[in-house]
């Protein structure tokens, strides 16, 4: 029977510990990142093909850590048709929602006569795209990190994604891949991929920014190396809230509950509603719908949704909403009657889908909006993956002489009062070679 958890009834310590989640429970994994780090730093190739051989694939080589035309050609051939296109649907859609997301490469305004004022948009020229394998295949990860950076304009674009035992990468992740037009693909995973990703090693470029969902021990390695690389968002074990009330149906509230729970046993999926009879239906559905799951995905299930998740009663529809923007969820599916009503209410969460049509795992493959979400409470300040993750922006500025003679004595004054003589000499002088 999946727990239920009484928000008035919960110590602050237990309220705590709910809104920790797994995420930063990292610290044996942040022993073993050094210790990779420092090594592939030292020794480079040598050490990444060693932890490759310890961790993913024993028999890699560094000659084939990169994959091949042929793989992609296999790949191409053993995919299903159906799963040809349904890739193909879900890139459409992304494709089209990140096209809009597009700025315009310069914007530059006259805020006052002569002074002009704006930004200029560039790509950064190299991303390191993580795409995770261990308790899925993600062909949907791939589309929705290669979309955003080639519709960005980023022109070095790898990604690394670790291969199966026998050193096969994930065949439909390598069609969408091609799809989104992103060859560069290394079988490399966990704490070595991003090593290699942020330090470069002989077979690995250097990239200046890596992203992309990860396991505690991916994380552990972007933790270590912020500051050596832009690491991007933190996005880990995958997190959900279901807000229900006296008016959801408790079958579609228990199923959508075991949407993201599924993702592995650090999952943390919460059903949040202040009706207790919705409570109890929803529990009952869950332990039935639990039956049809297989039996790994079944355990990821009962393990996080009886440490990190479970179904949360609060008094009222605003307590809930307050524990929504407190607990700052990856994932938001508003199943209340009037989804909209509430949607001005909503500060913290990485998405926002609305009312029963919408649930999480049609955004999670195919809506358009982006999966890549930031999880732990980072929603309260990070955003999903976009092209923004790919672009930089200078400010641009240019002043007539109009414009100058309005700005030079501000200029000075500040300048002075700052103590930086240099600053208000080169406005000063200034004037007498300006004619
Ligand atoms: N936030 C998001 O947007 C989002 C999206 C998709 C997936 N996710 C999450 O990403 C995570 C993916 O994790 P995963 O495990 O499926 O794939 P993963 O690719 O992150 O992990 C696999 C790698 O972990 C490393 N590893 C495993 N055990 C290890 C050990 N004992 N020591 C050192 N390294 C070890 C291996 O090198 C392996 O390559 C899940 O938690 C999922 O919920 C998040
Ligand atoms: N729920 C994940 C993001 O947290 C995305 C995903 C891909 N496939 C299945 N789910
Ligand atoms: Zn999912």
């Amino acid at each position: 029977m999946v727990r239920i958890l009484r928000l008035a009834e919960m110590t602050p310590q237990d309220l705590s510990a709910l809104k920790r989640r797994a995420e930063l429970n990292i610290e044996q994994a942040l022993s073993i990142a050094k210790e990779v780090i420092d090594q592939i730093r030292q020794r480079g190739d040598a050490a990444l093909i060693e932890y490759v051989r310890k961790f993913d694939y024993a028999g890699a080589e560094l000659e084939n850590l990169k994959v091949s035309e042929q793989e992609f050609a296999d790949a191409r051939e053993s995919i299903e048709p159906e799963i040809k296109s349904a890739l193909h649907q879900a890139f459409v859609n992304i494709k089209e929602v990140h096209q809009r997301q597009m700025p315009e490469e310069i914007q530059l305004a006259e805020i006052d006569s002569g002074i002009f004022a704006g930004e200029k948009v560039t790509p950064i020229a190299s991303a390191g795209l993580y795409v995770p394998r261990g308790k899925g295949a993600f062909p949907s990860v791939m589309l929705m990190l290669t979309i955003p950076a080639k519709v960005a304009g980023v022109s070095k674009i790898i990604v690394c994604t670790p291969s199966d035992k026998n050193g096969k990468v994930e065949p439909a992740s390598l069609v969408a891949a091609e799809m989104a037009g992103v060859k560069d693909i290394y079988r490399l995973g966990g704490i070595q991929a991003i090593a290699a990703m942020a330090l470069g090693t002989g077979t690995v470029p250097k990239v200046d920014k890596i992203t992309g969902p990860c396991n505690v021990y991916g994380s552990a390695a972007k933790r270590i190396l912020y500051g050596t690389v832009d690491v991007g968002l933190p996005a880990g074990p995958s997190e959900s809230i279901i807000l229900a009330d006296e008016h959801t149906d408790p079958q579609i509230a228990a199923l959508d509950l075991l949407v993201e729970a599924e993702h592995g046993p650090e999952s943390a999926a919460l059903l949040v509603t202040h009706d207790e009879s919705l409570a109890l239906k929803a529990a009952k559905y869950v332990a039935e719908y639990l039956t049809k799951l297989p039996d790994w995905r079944r355990e990821f299930c009962e393990k996080g949704l009886s440490s990190y998740g479970g179904i949360l009663l609060t008094r009222s529809l605003e307590e809930s909403l307050d524990f929504v923007n407190d607990y700052a969820p990856e994932h938001l599916e508003v199943l209340v009657k009037e989804p909209f009503s509430v949607l001005g209410k909503i500060k913290n969460a990485g998405e926002i889908l609305l009312g029963p049509y919408t649930p999480i795992p049609v955004s999670n493959y195919c809506l358009g909006v982006n999966a890549i979400l930031p999880t732990g409470g980072f929603a309260r300040s990070y955003s999903a993956v976009s092209v923004f993750d790919f672009l930089k922006r200078a400010g641009i500025g240019y002043l007539t002489p109009e414009g100058f003679a309005k700005l030079k004595h501000t200029t000075q004054t500040l300048a002075t009062y700052e103590g930086f003589a240099a600053h208000a000499m080169a406005i000063q002088e200034r004037e007498g070679l300006l004619d």
